[in-house]
C-alpha cells in the first residue's frame, strides 16, 4: 500500500492520531494560532508513536451542522501543509468533499479518510486521481439524523454489503483495489448494542481481504455503557483499542496516542508468542 510515496506495511496494528481542526476544537482563543497548536499536538502524537495523523475540519458529531467547502479548506489545508513540511508521518485527510481531497493530497496527505465512502459528488474521481489509499467507512444515514433509532435486519450483512459495493464502485472508477481500506463506522448510525455486536464480530470482516480501520476512541459506546463524560473515557478507549488490535484491526484511530501505543505493543508481543 503506497501512501503518497511513503510506503507502509500494515503488518501490525498501527495507531492513527486524531487532529481536530474544527473551530470549536481551538475555541480557547489563546496566543498561539491554530496552526501552532496543530503542530505542537501532532509533534506530541508522533513522539508518542502515532504512524498516521488524521486531519479533519468537519465535525461529524450527531446533529453537527454542515461546514462549507471554503471553511473546510481554510481550516485543513494550511495545517496539512505545515505538518507535511515538518514531519514524515503519514497524514490522512478526513473529508467527504472532492475539492478538499484534491487539495489535501496536493498539500501532502497520503490517505483519504471519508466517512461517507466517496458518495458525495466528484469524490470517486478525486480519489482515483489522487491515487492514494482511501478508507471507506459505513454510515447509516447522515450525522444529523443517524442516531434516531437505527435499525438493522442484519447488522454485519448490511455493513459488509455496503462496503463491498462501494469497493467495486471504486475499482470501476479506477481506484486500485489494494488502495482500499474498510471501516465499519462505530457510532455512525448504530445503537449501543449494534456497536458491541459489531465489535464482537469484527474478525469476520477480514474475510474480504481489505485492511480494517476502526475508530471507537471516546465515543458514546463508552459513555453510554460506563456513564462517563467525554474527558473520562480513556480506560474505555484503551480497552476497545486493545480488543480491536486483538481482533486484527490494522489501523486504530484514537485521541490518546501514548496510552494506545502501549496497549497495542502488548497485543503485538502476545501475538508474536502464539
Ligand atoms: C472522522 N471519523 C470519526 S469522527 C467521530 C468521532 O470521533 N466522534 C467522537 C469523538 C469523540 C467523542 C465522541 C465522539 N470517526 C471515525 C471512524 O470511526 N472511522 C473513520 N475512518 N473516521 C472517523
Amino acid at each position: 500500500m503506497n501512501f503518497n510515496d511513503k510506503s507502509l506495511s500494515l503488518n501490525g496494528p498501527k495507531v492513527m492520531g486524531i487532529l481536530n481542526v474544527t473551530p470549536d476544537s481551538f475555541s480557547d482563543g489563546g496566543a498561539f494560532t491554530h496552526i501552532d497548536k496543530a503542530i505542537a499536538h501532532t509533534c506530541e502524537m508522533i513522539e508518542a508513536g502515532a504512524e498516521f495523523i488524521d486531519v479533519g475540519g468537519e465535525s461529524t458529531r450527531p446533529g453537527a451542522a454542515d461546514v462549507t467547502l471554503q471553511a473546510e479548506l481554510d481550516r485543513v489545508i494550511p495545517v496539512i501543509e505545515a505538518l507535511n513540511a515538518r514531519f514524515d508521518t503519514l497524514i490522512s485527510i478526513d473529508t467527504s468533499k472532492a475539492e478538499v481531497m484534491k487539495a489535501g493530497v496536493a498539500a501532502g496527505a497520503g490517505l483519504i479518510n471519508d466517512v461517507r465512502a466517496l458518495q458525495e459528488s466528484g469524490a470517486l474521481q478525486a480519489a482515483a486521481q489522487a491515487n492514494v489509499p482511501v478508507c471507506l467507512m459505513h454510515m447509516r444515514g447522515q450525522p444529523r439524523s443517524m442516531q434516531h433509532a437505527p435499525h438493522y435486519d442484519d447488522l454485519m450483512g448490511d455493513i459488509e454489503q455496503f462496503l463491498l459495493t462501494r469497493a467495486d464502485v471504486c475499482v470501476q472508477a479506477g481506484i486500485q483495489r489494494e488502495n482500499i481500506i474498510f471501516d465499519p463506522g462505530f457510532g455512525f448510525g448504530k445503537s449501543l448494542q449494534h456497536n458491541y455486536q459489531l465489535l464482537a464480530q469484527l474478525d469476520d470482516m477480514h474475510r474480504h481481504g481489505y485492511p480494517l480501520l476502526v475508530g471507537m476512541s471516546r465515543k458514546s459506546m463508552i459513555g453510554q455503557l460506563l456513564n462517563r463524560p467525554v474527558e473520562e473515557r480513556l480506560a474505555g478507549s484503551v480497552a476497545l483499542a486493545t480488543i480491536a488490535a486483538l481482533k486484527g484491526a490494522q489501523i486504530i484511530r484514537v485521541h490518546d496516542v501514548k496510552e494506545t501505543v502501549d496497549a497495542v505493543k502488548i497485543v503485538s508481543m502476545l501475538q508474536k508468542e502464539k
